[in-house]
């Protein structure tokens, strides 16, 4: 069978391989050959060959998905698995790390002596393509670009319960050593291309931040170089303004080097029990009971189906070690399993309450494959029985390639038609917000999960507030992630949707209600705005303590509203009668 498999999926991958190869090659050379033949004309004043791409991949944006996006996304991995293991095994980081630093230290060193400070400020080399943010970071083009090719894991301590890493080390690579050690991140975050640097940088979540908080809650040290291009190793300890100014500071302090994270033991399986929920009463005060009690589950979260209708997921550390559990084995990650989302859906119709047993490492990519439910519109037969079992293999398309072959019309149609948000608020507008949410936007599912949100004390309050409301007994407020992707219904009922009203909205009650819009996404604040959300006290002391200012661009410069695609240019844009 295995044989018969194997002669099987070879021949598959070179037809595959090779129709992919014909079509990279014959559908630029026949583009080329009817703009000589004058059989396209410039619309837009653009080089003909260019607008001819530009048109062709928005109208096949599905069969650009399938026929280079996947086919590049599948290589990539198959590069960086291979890449990985031989680092990993030979030890080769922990000797080039020094260099590699002093790499970062030259450059600066170099930028300093050119005299470029308060001319052209500094961000990290990290193309904007490859990054898991939806903007296009077009500030780094008047930035002098710093190369920091850090992407090792340095060091796993077990007896001290941490790991010493470098920021261009992904999720993907980081539960690949750290599982079969026994161990994960605190916060190990979900989509496998997110990076340390990124998460540190900017902010970190899972299912089980009611527990620990924030991915910035679980570290230790980090280890920054300044802008005049010192290395400086910087704990709770030995410099806690600085240490808590750093999250979601977005390099607008320093470059990170090096952080220590730290580790927590687990076991191979998470218990998963589905539990449907037919009313928000039920859903909010059970999510309330959950997270806040004494001895909250391990990970916690909840998909919301309809305005009423929710599964929440509960999820425990298991060993399985009887038939019965063995039997409730499920992988959800294979490649031929059905997209979790809607697997998870199951729970809401007769099946009901149901529970399983996923291998800890499914369970921590679990959305992976489906980008959330990002798939079903990007290449909507992707969760179809014969798609999975034929190219579902390939994996997930990775975003990075999502955003390389974006054009500028379909970046427009993702700001426009399309909505990616995470907003971070207070426990108790729980229902509040999913009724705003249903108004607004009407896109379901939306993904939820509860976040302890810290009390640092006030001489150490960062960018986000220190809470108001604590849990008695507890030295946190209990907060939660609301997340929405996906198209409005609006829009595929091709009704007018004003795309940046609404986000407008959201953001001006998140405001109001003391909360925080994750910044990946795109966001509509001004920066009088912006700097009402976020406490910036700390961050412009240590901003003008470590001479920052004409250096790094300020976070609002590196998040603002991109120019030429979020900018007012008249409203003409924005309303979206599709
Ligand atoms: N569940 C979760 O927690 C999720 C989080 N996210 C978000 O995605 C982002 C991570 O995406 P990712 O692609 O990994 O990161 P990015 O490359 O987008 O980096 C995010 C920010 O961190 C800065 N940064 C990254 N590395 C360094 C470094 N070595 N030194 C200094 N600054 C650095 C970047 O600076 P520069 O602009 O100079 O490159 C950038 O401003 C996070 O910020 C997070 O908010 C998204 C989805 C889920
Ligand atoms: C914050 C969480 C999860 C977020 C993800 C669902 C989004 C993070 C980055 C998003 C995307 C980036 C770029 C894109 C290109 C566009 O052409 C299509 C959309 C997208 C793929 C977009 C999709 C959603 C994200 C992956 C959770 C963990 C709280």
């Amino acid at each position: 069978m295995r044989r018969n498999g194997r002669s099987l999926l070879y021949p598959a991958l070179l037809t595959l391989g090779g129709v992919c190869l014909a079509s990279i090659v014959a559908l630029p050379l026949g583009a080329k050959a009817r703009v000589a033949k004058g059989k396209v004309k410039s619309k837009r004043g653009m080089d003909p060959f260019t607008e001819f791409w530009m048109e062709w991949m928005t109208e096949y944006r599905g069969v650009v998905m399938v026929m280079v996006v996947l086919p590049l996304s599948f290589a990539f991995e198959q590069y960086f698995e291979v890449r990985d293991w031989f680092y990993r095994t030979f030890q080769v980081a922990p000797r080039l790390h020094d260099a590699r630093v002093r790499h970062v230290q030259k450059q600066v060193r170099r930028w300093n002596a050119a005299g470029l400070r308060g001319k052209r400020t500094m961000c990290t080399a990290r193309a904007s393509w490859l990054t898991m943010s939806t903007r296009t970071a077009t500030f780094k083009e008047d930035c002098s670009k710093i190369e920091c090719c850090l992407r090792d894991i340095l060091r796993v301590d077990v007896e001290k319960g941490f790991v010493r890493t470098e920021p261009l080390v992904d999720m993907r690579y980081m539960t690949r050593t750290l599982v079969p050690l026994g161990y994960q991140l605190a916060i190990q975050v979900e989509m496998e291309s997110l990076t340390i640097g990124g998460l540190c940088m900017g902010l970190g979540m899972e299912t089980n931040s009611h527990r620990f908080g924030l991915l910035q809650e679980t570290i230790l040290a980090l280890e920054i170089v300044t802008s005049h291009g010192e290395l400086l190793r910087v704990t709770r300890e030995s410099n806690p303004d600085l240490f808590y100014a750093l999250p979601w500071s977005h390099g607008t302090l320093g470059f990170l080097v090096a952080v220590e994270l730290k580790i927590i033991p687990i076991k191979p399986y998470v218990h998963v029990r589905y539990l449907p929920c037919h009313t928000q009463e039920e859903l909010c005060s059970q999510m309330k009971a959950l997270s806040e009690a004494k001895n909250p589950p391990e990970f916690l979260e909840a998909t919301v189906y309809s305005k009423e209708t929710s599964v929440i997921q509960v999820g425990e550390f298991a060993d399985v070690d009887s038939p019965e559990k063995r039997r409730k084995v499920n992988g959800v990650n294979h490649f031929w399993k059905p997209w979790y989302y809607l697997h998870v859906e199951e729970a809401l119709t007769n099946k009901g309450p149901f529970d399983e047993y996923i291998p800890v490492r499914h369970y921590h990519h679990r959305f992976t494959r489906s980008i959330f439910w990002e798939l079903r519109d990007l290449i909507p037969f992707g969760n179809h029985p014969l798609y999975r079992y034929l190219l579902g293999w390939l994996g997930a398309p990775k975003v990075s390639f999502i955003k390389l072959t974006m054009t500028p019309q379909i970046r427009r149609e993702v700001v426009y038609k399309h909505v990616v948000q995470d907003i971070i608020i207070p426990a108790e507008e729980m229902a509040h917000s999913i009724n705003l949410f249903h108004e607004w936007f009407e896109i379901y599912p939306l993904l939820i999960f509860p976040i302890a949100i810290f009390d640092h004390g006030p001489a150490h309050e960062g960018f986000l507030r220190n809470p108001t409301k604590k849990i008695p007994g507890k030295n946190c407020q209990m907060f939660f992630d609301l997340g929405v992707y996906g198209v409005p219904d609006k829009v595929r009922r091709k009704e007018a949707w004003d795309a940046k009203a609404r986000i407008r909205a959201m953001e001006k009650y998140t405001r109001d209600v003391g909360g925080y819009q994750c910044l990946y996404a795109d966001t509509f604040m001004d920066e009088k705005e912006f700097r009402l959300m976020f406490n910036h006290a700390l961050y412009d002391k240590m901003r003008e303590k470590y001479d920052c200012e004409g250096a790094f661009p300020s976070i609002y410069q590196k998040i603002r509203p991109e120019a030429g695609v979020l900018e007012d240019e008249g409203d003409a844009n924005e309303k979206t009668a599709v």
